[in-house]
């Protein structure tokens, strides 16, 4: 099947690679995926809503990846890369020609995307481009992120009218991922320029891409997805949370000044330790390999180089506290096993006490906290029952926190 040529709006550039398209130009498009899928060889196309960021990238057509760790002060470059609005025309028209469709908006922006994205397969439906294999993968911090965007595609195609979703879904492959890579927002170089770990993880369900063969630099294909997604969200994800909620509640600012403070840093080691107990058990991860995990968490927790502040790593804190999400879902990991889960408890309380102006989620949780009680606010987050256990133990760690805070504040510190 012969590629027609993209042409690049304002520059009359044309480009016959493979095209990619990646929803959200932010720290994971321009950080991970974007630049892994350049180096396989395509063109990637970034949709996005923010228009000064899809002008950069239609002016420069490329940027660079600073990579932040402490051994090299490496730099790659990254080209082969255009911008357009989701609500624009081309961005349908790449969508009718992609071999790869990926997304890294957030969990709560997938719903809003799936309307292009379903326009776009029914313009590639009429068009040359029908039979070609696509794969969608939704790289979202979530458990099975492109099967809930699959569900907002379907919703989106019926709302249209569309009764063939099957004939349409044929050629189109939507696999699971986990994702790992921490990219703060970066304030060096120029405005398309991000700053990165120099380690990271991309692993997908094998069984769902489209062709079988397909084959991108980074990507690691499994058979098997539940222990690497489960093992990254109850442990990096969980970990960072704690050291955020918990730093935050003692007027820190960024990870790796949390992770220097004794008291964030011994809960969220024994947090991880505690959900690793249940990792083991669930995945069969051996012991040895699971110390080594963790060791590496907390050592790119504590990446000097890297500045990530504590309020992006604790936003959207009501999420957070979702049963399968990453504290309370870790906790609910080790109640199944029976095993001990006190410092991911504490981790759990000190949520509540997150309070920053800026992040929605946040005010939503500090007005029902106010409203309906802390005990209420437990059960609609948590879903732990009044009277529980669970519930019982987090009300009292949510008490202690209070009175810590106070006590600094006495004591001016
Ligand atoms: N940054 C990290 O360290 C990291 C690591 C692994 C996974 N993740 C996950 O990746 C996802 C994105 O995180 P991020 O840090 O890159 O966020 P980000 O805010 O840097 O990027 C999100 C991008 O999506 C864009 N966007 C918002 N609404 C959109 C829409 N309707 N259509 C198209 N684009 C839209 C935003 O403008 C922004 O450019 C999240 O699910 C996050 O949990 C982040
Ligand atoms: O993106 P969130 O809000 O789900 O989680 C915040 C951080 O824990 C997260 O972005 C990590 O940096 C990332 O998951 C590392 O791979």
């Amino acid at each position: 099947m012969s590629r027609p040529a993209l042409t690049h709006k304002g520059t009359g550039l044309t480009c016959h690679r493979k095209h990619a398209i990646h929803f959200g130009a932010g720290n994971i498009g321009r950080g991970f995926i974007g630049p892994l899928l350049v180096r396989s060889g395509y063109h990637v196309i970034f949709l996005d809503v923010q228009q000064d960021i899809i002008d950069e990238l239609n002016r420069e057509h490329h940027y660079d990846v600073n990579i932040l760790d402490l051994e090299a002060d490496n730099k790659q470059e990254v080209r082969h890369v255009t911008g357009f609005h989701t609500k624009d025309e081309s961005a349908l028209e790449a969508i009718a020609q992609a071999e790869i469709i990926t997304t890294s908006v957030g969990p709560k922006i997938l719903e809003r995307i799936a309307p292009t994205i379903a326009e776009g397969l029914l313009k590639r439906r009429d068009g040359e481009f029908a039979d070609l294999d696509l794969t969608v993968i939704a790289c979202e911090n979530m458990i099975n992120a492109t099967d809930s965007l699959k569900g907002h595609v379907v919703a989106a195609l019926k709302a249209r009218g569309e009764t063939d979703i099957d004939g349409l879904f044929r050629p189109i492959g939507f696999a699971n991922c986990e994702v790992d890579r921490i990219i703060p927002p970066y304030t060096g170089g120029n405005p398309l320029d991000v700053g990165v770990e120099g380690f990271y993880e991309w692993t997908v369900e094998k069984s769902k891409v489209r062709p079988p063969t397909l084959a991108v630099e980074g990507m690691n294909l499994q058979d098997s997805l539940e222990p690497f997604l489960e093992r990254k969200l109850y442990t990096l994800n969980c970990g960072h949370a704690m050291l955020a909620f918990t730093g935050y509640i003692k007027g820190l600012k960024t990870i790796d000044e949390a992770v220097h403070d004794e008291q964030c840093r011994h809960i969220a080691k024994h947090a991880i330790q505690e959900s690793g107990a249940a990792l083991i058990r669930k995945h069969g991860f051996t012991e040895e390999e699971h110390r080594e995990y963790i060791d590496r968490t907390m050592t790119r927790y504590a990446n000097p180089n890297i500045k990530d502040q504590l309020e992006r790593v604790a936003r959207n804190p009501k999420s957070k506290l979702a049963p399968n999400e990453r504290l309370v879902g870790a906790a609910n990991m080790c109640r199944q096993y029976g095993l001990p889960r006190k410092n991911l408890m504490k981790g759990i309380a000190a949520a509540f006490h997150f309070d920053v102006d800026e992040d929605e989620e946040a005010l939503q949780l500090v007005k029902l906290v106010k409203d309906e009680g802390i005990e209420t606010a437990i059960e609609k987050t948590t879903e732990y029952k009044k009277g529980s256990k669970e519930h019982s133990d987090i009300l009292q760690y949510y008490h202690e926190w209070k009175e810590q805070t106070a006590r600094s504040f006495e004591e001016g510190v």
